[in-house]
């Protein structure tokens, strides 16, 4: 096998086989909510999930930003943005299954890095979902990470996505896409689009979305860096880079979003742009090396993806995305390379799992 790891050869792996854990009651148990909980073990429309103590399997994709545009900081800290969002095929897989009390465990090379309390993004979402509907949750939330955490690949907003839509199956909500993306909005700006996938237009703070058309496979290659970029800190570091300056409103490119209808990889690379770039690059100047490295293989466009740390090398077809892959491994620039096509479908129900 190539020293490239491609994202469709990855083995699935058990929930059981998760490197770290953490259980907590998230308060008292009311008698309507566990009556509730008890009634809600079928999943509609999955196969052999309505047997008590199934679960429920999701895949999210990670995301790379082709266009971040920023505006100035809004009075509640916040950026209005163009956001451009494409979905990529790098995967998490969020399992949800009824347990005692929430419990939220997690399996994959980043393992370590993810919080395992209630700041945890798949388990805010649950704790949200079962708020609305009167429903205590709990759930053992399994999260098989294989997107980079802190990588500026909305990781965590994958997990929130997923961990949404596999407790709405859990619990037969039947809730619309509508409720689902206006929960999603609550938990994080970038969590509507973990749902949605695809590509989309963000504006706002990114979470008010707008689907956009793409007309054909793009091959990505993702450096993954060492350690992660806090994303406030970055956006602070775009205002203390454009303080005094006239920061225009955010605006998408209509040339990029025509590149990505017609799924034409020049054009694309071409209009590639992100205005959190040179905070990034600030807080972190050794990705300059990375992204140089990654050019010089041959990639048609480099950027950093999103907040960074992690740099996004778009190649013109598959061979020449794992020459560049190979190219950026070898260079020592980098923690690790991954290779992955876009667009990705959104967060999705995989299969049922027994509990
Ligand atoms: C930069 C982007 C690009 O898609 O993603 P990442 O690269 O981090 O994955 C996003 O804007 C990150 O979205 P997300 O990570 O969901 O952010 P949130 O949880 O909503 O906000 C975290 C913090 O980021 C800053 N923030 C976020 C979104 C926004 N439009 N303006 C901001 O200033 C704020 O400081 C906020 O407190
Ligand atoms: N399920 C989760 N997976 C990863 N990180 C999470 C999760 N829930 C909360 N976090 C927190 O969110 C931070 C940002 O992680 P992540 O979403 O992977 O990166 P980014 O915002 O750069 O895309 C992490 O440092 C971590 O503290």
């Amino acid at each position: 096998m190539s020293a490239v790891e491609r994202t469709e050869t990855q083995a699935a792996r058990a929930p059981e086989a998760s490197s770290t854990q953490a259980a907590w009651a998230p308060g008292a148990s009311s008698t309507r909510a566990a009556r509730k909980q008890g009634a809600r073990t079928q999943v509609p429309g999955v196969q052999g999930a309505g047997a008590r103590g199934a679960g429920v399997r999701v895949r999210v994709p990670a995301k790379v930003n082709v266009q971040l545009a920023v505006g100035a900081a809004r009075p509640d800290g916040f950026h209005d943005l163009a956001n451009v969002f494409l979905a990529v095929g790098l995967y998490d897989e969020i399992t949800v299954t009824p347990a005692d009390e929430l419990r939220i465990t997690c399996s994959g090379p980043d393992a370590h890095q993810v919080p395992l309390d209630e700041s945890n993004l798949a388990a805010r979402a649950a704790i949200a979902l079962g708020a609305r509907h009167g429903i205590e949750p709990r759930v053992h939330i399994h999260i098989d990470k294989d997107i980079p955490v802190a990588g500026g690949m909305a990781g965590g907003s994958a997990d929130g996505a997923g961990a949404l839509l596999a407790c709405d199956a859990l619990w037969s909500l039947g809730s619309s896409r509508e409720e689902l993306l206006a929960l999603c909005s609550e938990l994080g700006s970038d969590v509507p689009f973990s749902l949605l996938g695809g590509a989309a237009l963000g504006t706002g703070r990114g979470e008010r979305l707008t689907p956009l058309d793409v007309g054909g496979a793009f091959h990505w290659v993702f450096a993954v860096a060492d350690g992660g970029l806090p994303t406030p800190a970055v956006y602070g570091e775009f205002d203390r880079l454009t303080e005094g300056t006239d920061v225009p409103a955010p605006a998408a490119d209509p040339a990029l979003v025509e590149a990505l209808r017609t799924g034409d990889p020049v054009a694309l690379a071409a209009t590639l742009a992100n205005d959190l770039q040179p905070a990034a690059l600030s807080l972190r100047p050794s990705l300059a090396d990375t992204l140089t490295a990654g050019t010089a293989a041959g990639a048609l466009g480099a950027l950093v993806s999103g907040s960074g740390p992690t740099t996004a090398f778009l190649a013109k077809d598959e061979d020449a995305a794992t020459r560049v892959a190979e190219a950026l491994l070898a260079s020592g620039t980098c923690r690790t390379v991954r290779v992955a096509p876009a667009p990705a479908p959104g967060a999705t129900v995989v299969g049922a799992e027994d509990g």
